[in-house]
Order: C-alpha cells, then sequence, then structure tokens
C-alpha cells in the first residue's frame, strides 16, 4: 500500500520505517528540515535501538523516503498524522495547534477514498470533530483513530509487534464506511496483526479514551508505589521489597511498580494533565480528580531528592557543593529529556547554587539546550571525580554496573544517592559509601 506519515517526530519516524518494513511504500514528511535531512539520508534523528538498522534496511529497499514537501502525500492512499500535542503553556490542557495544522494541510491534499488515520494523543471529542472538517473538504475521504502505545526505548517491538492494535472508526462496528476502514486498517497492519495479535474495533470516543486511560492507570501505579515509597521513609521499611512482595499477586503484577524519582517524558505527565483538562471541560472532572493526586505525588519525588541531597551532605551547604548527577534522559535507552524528573533534580540543585556535572549516555545535546547552565561531561567517571555527592538519576545499564570500589577513588565523599533503587546497598556500603535511596532505609 501506499502509506504518508506526517510528523516524523519519536512517534512518527518509527512509524514510517516499520511500515515500510512491512512492506509498504512510505513518504515520511515534517517541517523540521533537520529531522528529514537526517532521515532522508537514512539517519535517526534521535536515540531509538533498533531505528538506524532499520532505517538503513527500509531505505535501501526503496520503500522508505523522507521529505518537507506536503504535496508528496498525494500519491499515498492511507495517511497518518503523528503530529505533537504538547501541554498548553500556562495550563493543563492539550496543544491542538499542530495536529490541526497537520489535518488542514492532508485535507487540502487527499482524495476519495482516502483514509486519514490520527495516531496523536488528542483529548476526547477530537476525532469527531476532526471527521466532520474532512469530511467537509472531501466529502468521500474518511477518518480513523488509531492510537498509539509504543514505549521509547523499544518503539520499534513496540511498532512491529504490539500488545494490541485499536481502530476507531466512525460510527463504530457495522457501520460501512467503518467496515470498509477497518479493511484497509488491517491491510496496512496485516505484517503486524500475523500472530494473533488483539484488534479492537471500536468507535472515536472510546479509542481516544482508550489510550489516556492507559497512560493514566500507569502513571497511577508509578505513583502508587512511590505514595507508598513516601511511607516506607517514615515508617523505616524498603519499597522494593514492598513492590515485590505485592508484584507477586498476579491480578497485581510487578511490571510498573519501580518506585523512584517517579515519571516524566513527552507522554504520561501532559497526558494525564490534558485528560483532567478534558475532564473538566465536560464536566466530569470529579471522575478523574485522583489524578491530580498522581501527578503531585509524581512531583514530590522530584523534590524529595533534591532534599535528600542537602540532607546527606550535612553541615555542607548545596550551594558550592560538588554534585555529581548520572543520567539526564526521562528513562534509560532514549535521549528523551521532555519533562525528565532527572534533569528537572539536577536544574533545581544548580538554582541553589551546586555546582551539577552531568552526564548522560545519549541525552547530554538535549539536557544541554534545555538546560544550558549545567556542566555537561562525557563520563560517569568524569562526573564523579571530586564530587561531594552522586546521584543517579536515570538507569542506564552502564550506571547500574559502576564499580562501586572504583568510583570511591574518584570522589571527594563517598555519598551516593540512588535516584531509581537499582544499587545494590550492602556493595556500595561495603565500599565505604554512604548510600540513600528513595523509599529504602
Ligand atoms: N513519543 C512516544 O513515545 C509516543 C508514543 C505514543 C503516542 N505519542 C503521541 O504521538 C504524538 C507525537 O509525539 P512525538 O513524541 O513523536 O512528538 P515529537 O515532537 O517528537 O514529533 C512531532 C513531529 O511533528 C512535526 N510537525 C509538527 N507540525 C507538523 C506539520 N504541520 N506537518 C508535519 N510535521 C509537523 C514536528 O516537527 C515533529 O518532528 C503526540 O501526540 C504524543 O503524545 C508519542
Ligand atoms: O516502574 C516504573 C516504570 C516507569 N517509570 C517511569 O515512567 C516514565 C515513563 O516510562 P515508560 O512508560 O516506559 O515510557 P514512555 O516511552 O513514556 O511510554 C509511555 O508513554 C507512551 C506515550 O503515550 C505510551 O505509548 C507508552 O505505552 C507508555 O508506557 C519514565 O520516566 C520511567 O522512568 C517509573 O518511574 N517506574
Amino acid at each position: 500500500m501506499k502509506i504518508s506519515v506526517v510528523g516524523c517526530g519519536y512517534l512518527g519516524a518509527v512509524h514510517a520505517a516499520c511500515m515500510a518494513k512491512l512492506g509498504h511504500e512510505v513518504v515520511g514528511v515534517d517541517v523540521d528540515q533537520e529531522k528529514i535531512d537526517a532521515l532522508a539520508a537514512g539517519k535517526a534523528p534521535f536515540f531509538e535501538p533498533g531505528l538506524p538498522e532499520l532505517l538503513t534496511e527500509t531505505h535501501a529497499s526503496g520503500r522508505l523516503r523522507f521529505t518537507t514537501d506536503m504535496d508528496a502525500i498525494r500519491d499515498a492512499d492511507v495517511h497518518f498524522v503523528c503530529v505533537g500535542t504538547p501541554q498548553q503553556a500556562g495550563s493543563f490542557a492539550a496543544d491542538l495547534t499542530y495536529v490541526d495544522t497537520a489535518f488542514r494541510e492532508v485535507a487540502a491534499r487527499v482524495k476519495t477514498g482516502d483514509v486519514v488515520v490520527g495516531k496523536s494523543t488528542v483529548p476526547v471529542g477530537t476525532a469527531g470533530r476532526l471527521a466532520a472538517e474532512l469530511t467537509a473538504v472531501v466529502p468521500g475521504a474518511t477518518l480513523a483513530w488509531n492510537p498509539e502505545f509504543l514505549r521509547e526505548g523499544f518503539a520499534v517491538k513496540d511498532t512491529l509487534h504490539p500488545d494490541r492494535i485499536v481502530y476507531g472508526v466512525t460510527g463504530g462496528v457495522g457501520d460501512a464506511t467503518g467496515e470498509q476502514t477497518v479493511t484497509t486498517l488491517d491491510a496496512v497492519y496485516a505484517g503486524a496483526l500475523a500472530g494473533g495479535t488483539p484488534r479492537i474495533v471500536t468507535d472515536f470516543a472510546t479509542a481516544e479514551l482508550v489510550k489516556v486511560a492507559a497512560n493514566s492507570f500507569l502513571a497511577t501505579k508509578i505513583s502508587f508505589i512511590n505514595a507508598m515509597a513516601e511511607l516506607c521513609e517514615v515508617a523505616g521499611g524498603d519499597v522494593t521489597q514492598l513492590a515485590d512482595a505485592i508484584g507477586h499477586d498476579n491480578r497485581i503484577g510487578r511490571r510498573f511498580l519501580n518506585a523512584g524519582l517517579g515519571f516524566g517524558g513527552g507522554c504520561l505527565p501532559k497526558d494525564i494533565r490534558a485528560f483532567m483538562a478534558r475532564a473538566e471541560e465536560l464536566g466530569a472532572d470529579q471522575a478523574v480528580s485522583f489524578l491530580h493526586e498522581i501527578d503531585a505525588i509524581n512531583l514530590r519525588r522530584r523534590q524529595r531528592m533534591v532534599d535528600l541531597t542537602a540532607e546527606v551532605l550535612g553541615d555542607q551547604p548545596v550551594a558550592g557543593a560538588r554534585v555529581a548527577v548520572l543520567g539526564l534522559a526521562f528513562k534509560p535507552n532514549s535521549d528523551d529529556t521532555r519533562d525528565s524528573p532527572a534533569l528537572d533534580v539536577a536544574a533545581s540543585l544548580h538554582a541553589l547554587g551546586a555546582r551539577v556535572v552531568a552526564t548522560d549516555p545519549e541525552a547530554v545535546v538535549n539536557a544541554r539546550r534545555r538546560v544550558p547552565g549545567l556542566e555537561y561531561v562525557r563520563t560517569a567517571e568524569e562526573a564523579a571525580a571530586g564530587a561531594d555527592v552522586v546521584l543517579l538519576l536515570t538507569e542506564w545499564q552502564q550506571y547500574r554496573d559502576l564499580d562501586p570500589t572504583a568510583l570511591a577513588e574518584l570522589v571527594a565523599h563517598r555519598r551516593i544517592l540512588d535516584g531509581r533503587n537499582v544499587l545494590d546497598p550492602i556493595a556500595w556500603r561495603a565500599a565505604g559509601w554512604t548510600y540513600r535511596a528513595l523509599g529504602r532505609p
């Protein structure tokens, strides 16, 4: 099939490459010339494991190209819209300007029979509005809403082998146009559906809600365990053992119960906020008012880390202390620093006058763009040299594997704060370190 992908960021670039991998002829379009130049040269414009190899392979196949020329979508029959929906400045609501602009641009170029597929995460009600706007321009074109659930760091695998695929279609199940759209989407996703991937066909509102409900649930699970960490801190318990113990209950499950600095990134924080804003517009704010608490618990963890740093420094003031920060991305295996808890903590300590020397295997360029004032270095060892305290804030494998004895030789004071509960306290204490973590004695 001939497919266009409009918006080639973390979601769209991966989606375009995966669609080509599934055998389709794909054109990716973005307004960002730099991003398109990289992609057109077969290079990933951001760090995502497996993407460079996939781009090389699909580039060579001749089935994948990238351009800033929107007219290139005219050849395609199915058009995925993958542009950003960030949080509005000064509000919890989603900023839909990119979605609205992209849909207008697409609608001006599609033809009868084309299917436009929304993948961006949007407030419930958006798809219905956009469907009406699309058919007002091209009555024979249809809209589908196909939310995306990929995780950064696993984006290629999640796209090619998703846990489920959701289609929101006009009129829902049983509607003739809807049925036709389902047939088209099944052909698009044939390679990913093979092997029995569950596929849920539903109406627009449900499809939009599935996405924000899933992210709200994940955020709730993380904040739940972080609330337990707060309790452990005052009562003297160990949240990692607590998580293991409750996680053995199959009804609860151990995944997404890792306590620490909490959730960040370009999705969970802004999606739960946009959900609250939309629920309020719909007069249903009470239904999701608990999300305010989820957000508050999450943000308290970042402040707790800053306070804990001051606590372990003891008589030494934060201002002037040399703080080594290991990890800046919002999670490992990503270079994404959007709403990164790690970068937030580093910036707060810097604002308090600490000399923050920070490193990350992939995220330094993005971090520097957001917080230029920190001192950025290449390695954990460089960051730790002469440090009064070391903060592990993003659990990259190389930081998990650090040798406490070797690192002890580099620092001014052996103080380590494990913001992600991934180090072995016994080994670090045995090497002479003061080990502190969130939610652990
Ligand atoms: N990043 C993820 O892991 C992920 C996963 C699932 C869903 N989502 C959702 O997908 C959407 C995109 O997220 P992202 O992380 O890829 O964002 P991103 O900022 O990385 O990418 C968005 C891209 O859209 C481009 N763009 C903006 N306006 C455009 C226009 N008019 N025409 C063409 N391109 C345009 C931007 O230049 C940018 O490259 C969001 O709604 C997000 O919530 C993201
Ligand atoms: O037990 C855990 C698990 C995760 N996190 C943090 O939670 C955040 C989000 O992690 P993750 O969900 O793995 O990353 P994303 O790539 O943001 O993926 C989420 O957001 C995407 C965009 O909506 C969705 O598509 C995915 O399904 C959803 O998992 C990160 O800061 C993690 O450090 C924890 O603190 N504890």
